[in-house]
């Protein structure tokens, strides 16, 4: 039997077969799943069922430090960031989400919350402006308002919604999803985390064909399994420009005749963002000093 994994517990999945849901343990030892994975289920009465089999993933969303990595969602066409006028969020963990997404290609989405709060709109849309200018969506809204905004952009995809504690992701899914409060409820109190604030991410259906993903609350986006020419590639406004170097090993460092370090002084390439660059491939590089698996 085919199914979907809503959620992931660590030792045990949240399978939806089409006919109901499941509880999945995987056979093999060490099998890891994501909440979006398609697996072939042998189902073992009272609701349970053996993971038998994963089907090729069209995308993987994971984040990863020196010694660690973590599955996010598979199988995703978008990715929706949620940032808002208040509390300040970090354009750095913008960057990261943004570098996962291309590199797996799937499809960014920026969600301004919290318009209403207008205050902190210019300075938010300020710092928005650079990835706006690289085409990616900005969508402002206010989850207490007006979420319904979001759903077109989301109806019939499969997308997941990230972003820092306190920027309105688990609004946002409350609302557009009928009884996804409940769900959740559920879950703590079987898990009894005691916690109202989402420890865990859950896929729930959206439209005829979709899903969409709420996820706990973001702080750290590792991507210590990025190489550095995938990062290079990653951000998209780089892509002209890679391989025109003049040395072919370029690390657009200091070298001269770096295309790159000429595109930000020209201001081809914004510089914030080639700070965010930098900043991700020093820490990409110091996890790999830290851990030489990688
Ligand atoms: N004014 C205003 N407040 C909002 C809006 N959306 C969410 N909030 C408030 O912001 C706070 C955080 O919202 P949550 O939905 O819990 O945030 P979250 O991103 O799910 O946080 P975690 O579960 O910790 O990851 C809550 O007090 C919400 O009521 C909005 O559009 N406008
Ligand atoms: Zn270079």
């Amino acid at each position: 039997m085919r199914g979907r994994v809503t959620a992931a517990f660590g030792r045990h999945y949240e399978i939806d077969t089409g006919k109901g849901l499941l509880q999945g343990y995987p056979r093999g030892k060490k099998s890891v799943f994501a909440c979006g994975d398609e697996v072939e289920i042998l189902p073992q009465g009272e609701g349970q069922g053996a993971i038998v089999e994963l089907h090729p993933r069209r995308s993987l969303l994971w984040r990863s430090d020196a010694f660690r990595e973590k599955l996010i969602a598979a199988n995703l066409s978008h990715i929706a960031i949620v940032v808002a006028t208040e509390p300040g969020f970090s354009d750095l963990l913008l960057s990261r989400c943004i570098a996962a997404a291309e590199s797996q290609g799937i499809t960014p989405l920026i969600i301004l919350n919290k318009s209403d709060l207008s205050a902190g709109l210019p300075l938010a849309r300020e710092r928005l402006a650079p990835f706006v200018a690289l085409g990616y969506q900005l969508i402002e809204l206010s989850a207490l308002e007006g979420a319904e905004k979001l759903r077109p952009w989301l109806e019939n995809r499969h997308s997941i919604l990230v972003g820092q504690s306190g920027m309105g992701k688990s609004t946002l899914t409350n609302a557009l999803i009928p009884g996804a409060k409940a769900a959740t409820r559920e879950i703590s109190t079987a898990l009894d985390t005691g916690k109202h604030t989402t420890t865990f991410a859950r896929l729930y259906p959206l439209g005829e064909d979709g899903w969409m993903i709420d996820s706990p609350g973001l702080q750290a986006f590792g991507l210590a399994h990025l190489g550095e020419e995938e990062l290079a590639e990653a951000f998209v406004e780089f892509r002209p420009f890679l391989g025109q170097c003049r040395f072919r090993d370029c690390r657009h460092e200091a070298e001269p005749g770096c295309a790159i370090l000429a595109s930000v002084a020209s201001g081809e390439i914004n510089v914030r963002r080639f700070e965010h660059y930098r900043s991700i491939k020093a820490e990409i590089a110091e996890a790999r000093r830290l851990n030489p698996g990688w």
